[in-house]
């Protein structure tokens, strides 16, 4: 299976659906590239299918959802492809852990109650690499001073529970990065903290991706976030990517009604202050995100946008080419 150079993913036109009678389609043709290195941001309301999408890269659907097309071309960490759409499942247990690693909202979705963080982050190093305890145990304390947890070698026979919100989510990065994935795919892993631990974690995994030379997949429905950790945004509606770009062009000139509907609702002024400096008023996009069992023909978009002409009623738009490394979905993006 190919895969350009320059990438280390390659997600194409990606659908997972769920349910047997009522079919929810909730990615409905993704089309997105991650290349080596780079963090990309997937960003979208709630319900517009990014956790889905990310599970699928995974392969940790939960019943009944299941991948029914498109491909995944996915380089390992040992340089050969491989397709995570099709990969067996004893396949993607290798992968799982050693060559992608995910982080969740939540921590305690990852971590063991159990057992204390340094048997758990030594027991991922061992699954993958042939060490002693001992090596395990030493490589596990150097993953807590990597996360910059104070009193790393104390805290190693600590429970889960013995530790804060913020030193939990360290925790589970130091257990996502123990085997050094070529990609972290993080889920909204900072939206439960408050802004100032928010914040921390956040300069820690820009700084971990920069020295690891990692890619990450950042979901998140923050464009705040995406301003500060991303190189390229992916936007997401209705299963579907809309609009994908570089962080800057992105917020310089986005192309998409959606994402500009998206950007009018972010209350930080820095992201969409006018060439005049006026601030434009936050407005909330009209409308609801449509229902994945029947969405709306032509562009799923077209309900709620102010630029819908009668093409978008009826003929769905595909990704073109607007600029540099920007493709948007929309029949109108050279006018709006
Ligand atoms: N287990 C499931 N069974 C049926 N439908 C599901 C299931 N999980 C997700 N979906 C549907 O898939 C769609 C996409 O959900 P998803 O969780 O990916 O959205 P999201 O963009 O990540 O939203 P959020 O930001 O709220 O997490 C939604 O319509 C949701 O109802």
């Amino acid at each position: 299976m190919a895969l350009d150079e320059e990438l280390i993913l390659s997600i194409d036109n990606l659908q997972t659906h769920f349910g047997v009678r009522q079919i929810v389609k909730a990615v409905d043709g993704v089309q997105l590239q991650v290349r080596r290195g780079e963090t990309v941001a997937l960003v979208g309301e709630s319900g517009s299918g990014k956790s889905v999408t990310s599970l699928s890269v995974m392969r940790l659907l939960s019943h009944p959802g299941r991948i029914v097309g498109g491909s995944m071309p996915f380089r390992r960490t040992a340089g050969d492809v491989i397709d995570l759409a099709t990969a067996s499942e004893k396949e993607m247990r290798r992968i799982r852990g050693r060559d992608i690693a995910m982080i969740f909202q939540e921590p305690m979705t990852s971590l063991n109650p159990l057992l204390t963080v340094g048997d758990q982050i030594g027991e991922m190093i061992a699954l993958h690499y042939p060490v002693s305890k001992s090596e395990a145990r030493r490589r596990a304390k150097e993953m807590l001073e990597h996360v910059e947890i104070p009193g790393a070698a104390s805290r190693l026979d600590n429970y889960p529970h013995e530790m804060s919100g913020g030193m939990r989510q360290r925790v589970m990065i130091a257990l996502a990065l123990a085997c050094e994935p070529a990609l972290l795919i993080a889920d909204e892993p900072t939206t439960a903290l408050d802004v100032t631990i928010q914040a921390q974690i956040l300069d820690l995994l820009r700084r971990l991706q920069e020295s690891n030379g990692m890619s990450v997949l950042f979901v998140t429905h923050n464009l705040g976030v995406v301003a500060e950790i991303a190189h390229s945004v992916a936007v997401m509606y209705a299963g579907r990517i809309v609009e994908q770009a570089p962080v800057g062009d992105l917020f310089a000139q986005p192309s998409h009604p959606y994402t500009r509907g998206l950007m009018a609702c972010v209350p930080n002024a820095a992201l969409h202050r006018s060439s005049d400096g006026e601030r434009h008023r936050m407005t909330p996009i009209p409308g609801d995100v449509p229902n994945l069992v029947s969405p709306p023909s032509g562009c799923a978009f077209h309900p709620r946008c102010s630029y819908a002409v009668a093409q978008c009623t009826t003929e769905p738009p595909s990704l073109a080419i607007v600029g540099d490394r920007h493709l948007s979905r929309c029949w109108r993006s050279n006018e709006v």
